[in-house]
């Protein structure tokens, strides 16, 4: 009743006083309700509606949203995040009420740096940027890619424990080419197309110096560009200020974790890693990053002349060094002609065909395409050299993944070891049998490797911090649940997961006298913190959602 008096309040409420756990299972018991009436309705309906009684909760009631989310992960990762958050961004503008984050567009060219400082929070340390050229898998989605970045950062929030006041999920608009959203009276974006080359370019640099000209320690995250531009501003960047592209970096750390527990699955010594023959399908950012970290991984077993028995294809089948016009960032992982020969394989392959004269140890799909493992490739896997054959089909949302695990087991035998990039349920294989779903998506690390790099104050992100979350990650899991197929924690331990990555982040950070401190706690004193303090020093530094007092005694 203070509070009501001195902020002005009293006579505008009832009477009664609800508390938060009232209300926190008030919101609870309704969003049952929506459920028990939404029975049998198509999926798209009843996930849209709990992304709207979400919504209104996060608009409402900021702490009590982030209680709820952290308290039900599981349940409400997949509606705030993959898979419908997909569906969010391709109906955004319908669905639109209120705006979240901010927006600069080509039209604001010369402005941001006043624009900035629209923004209502004093202090920002997290920003998830896109430019909605590559949502998911779903393509180009202009403006409506928003829904992206806000994702992500619910997840920040949740798993690494970002005081929600300072995030910023932000919208590059520079057009888009998706025809069908130009000609749609509600879209909210510019309408025109994509801004290219120098003029795109001029408008990312803008964007980032009006940013650290207010928060110069920010850490921001590059999320679903297009494969072109996702490298040129990784490459541009990522040595000036504390950056990362999550869709190459984040993704990449996810997948060489899961691969080092595939290798462990089948019984063998992590350094077997540079012998498994690993078949690519989709050779844009994500495909290209994965690879990029696991040859580096192989170079650090095996040496800088090892030989990684990698495969990579995209839309036109097996790259190989005749490929015409190839893409450079695909040439090292190009096959040379006398490579593949004796294995009958040539430039162009198709997939079938390659995973029957592989026999790869693992099949990873980052294609986008819905469905491309289909029965005959993943019959194939069955003559795979490897006793625990691992297929990842880590495309994004659900029916963009490249098979289902119902397929996967059915068709490739029950010892495989399966992931997606989305959420799938376990498969029942009978007499008692599971066939278990891991979730390989960036969501594991992206949290940590944010939180590390903020808390350490580091200049930039350098690989040695990325290696030290994905190797954090892949020495998560013990040798029982490894063996049992499961290669990440539950979704239900993203808090701790993250903590752990981030005190790994952290630390390599320091040791590469990265680490310039954050908030009062100097580089020095990181430097002197063991790796259990540490860990407890990211953990103190997570906001957890409970109300405070608005007025003081
Ligand atoms: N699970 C996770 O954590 C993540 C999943 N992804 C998913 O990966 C997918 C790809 O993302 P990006 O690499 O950024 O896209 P991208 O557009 O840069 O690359 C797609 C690649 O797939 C190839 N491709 C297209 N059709 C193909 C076909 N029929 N057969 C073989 N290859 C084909 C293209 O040629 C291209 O090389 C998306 O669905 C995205 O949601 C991306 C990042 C993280
Ligand atoms: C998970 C993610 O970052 C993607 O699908 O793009
Ligand atoms: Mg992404």
């Amino acid at each position: 009743m203070t509070e009501r008096d001195r902020l002005g309040l009293r006579g505008l409420l009832p009477p009664r006083v609800i508390s938060f756990e009232q209300q926190y299972d008030r919101f609870m018991e309704a969003f049952r309700s929506l459920e028990r009436n939404t029975e049998g309705q198509p999926d798209s309906v009843v996930s849209l509606a709990k992304w709207r009684i979400l919504n209104r909760l996060h608009d409402r009631n900021e702490t009590l949203y982030y209680r709820v989310l952290i308290d039900n992960i599981k349940n409400f990762a997949p509606i705030i995040y993959t898979p419908t958050v997909g569906l969010v961004c391709q109906n955004y503008s319908g669905l639109f009420r209120r705006p979240r984050g901010m927006y600069f567009s080509a039209k604001d060219k010369g402005e941001m740096m006043s624009m900035i400082f629209n923004w209502p929070s004093s202090q920002v340390d997290m920003i998830v940027l896109t430019d909605g050229s590559r949502i998911l898998g779903l393509g180009d989605l202009g403006v409506q890619g928003i829904g992206i970045p806000i994702g992500k950062l619910d997840m920040y929030v949740a798993a690494a424990g970002i005081n929600p006041q300072r995030v910023l999920p932000v919208m590059l608009d520079v057009g888009t080419n998706n025809q069908k959203l130009l000609e749609d009276p509600l879209y909210l974006g510019l309408r025109q197309p994509r801004l290219e080359g120098e003029e795109y370019l001029s408008i990312v640099d803008e964007f980032v110096d009006a940013v650290h000209a207010r928060w110069p320690k920010a850490v921001v995250q590059f999320e679903d560009f297009q494969a072109k531009w996702a490298f040129e501003t990784l490459d541009r960047y990522r040595k000036k200020f504390c950056m990362f592209n999550d869709d190459i970096q984040g993704t990449a750390g996810v997948a060489l974790a899961g691969l080092f527990g595939t290798v462990r699955a089948q019984g063998r010594p992590l350094t077997d890693f540079a012998n498994q023959k690993i078949v690519v399908v989709g050779a844009g950012s994500a495909g290209l990053g994965v690879l990029k970290m696991a040859l580096q991984a192989v170079s650090r077993m095996a040496g800088p002349s090892a030989d990684p028995h990698f495969f990579l294809l995209d839309k036109n089948g097996l790259i190989t060094k005749d490929r015409k016009d190839i893409d450079p960032a695909a040439l090292p992982f190009a096959k040379a002609h006398h490579e593949i020969e004796e294995l009958g394989l040539h430039e162009g392959a198709g997939l079938a065909e390659v995973v029957k004269k592989v026999k790869p140890h693992v099949l990873l799909g980052l294609s986008g395409v819905g469905g491309i493992f289909h029965e005959e490739v993943l019959r194939a896997m069955r003559e795979s050299d490897s006793v625990r054959p691992a297929i990842f089909a880590m495309s994004n949302p659900t029916n963009n993944a490249e098979c289902c695990p119902v397929d996967a087991f059915k068709h490739a035998g029950e010892d495989i070891v399966f992931a997606s990039g989305s959420p799938f349920a376990n498969v029942d294989l009978g007499n008692g049998k599971i066939g278990h779903v891991n979730q390989a998506n960036n969501m594991y690390l992206f949290p940590g490797i944010g939180l590390g790099a903020l808390l350490s104050g580091a200049r930039n992100i350098s690989d040695t911090m990325l290696e030290a979350a994905a190797e954090c990650l892949a020495s998560y899991m013990s040798d029982d649940e490894i063996k049992r197929g499961i290669l990440y924690p539950s979704i239900d331990d993203i808090r701790d997961i993250t903590a752990e990555v981030g005190a790994a982040v952290l630390r390599a950070a320091v040791a590469e006298d990265l680490a310039e401190g954050h908030g009062d706690v100097g580089a020095k004193e990181l430097q002197h913190m063991s790796k259990e303090e540490t860990i407890e020093h990211v953990r103190q530094n997570m906001w957890y959602p409970v109300y405070g007092p608005l007025v003081h005694e």
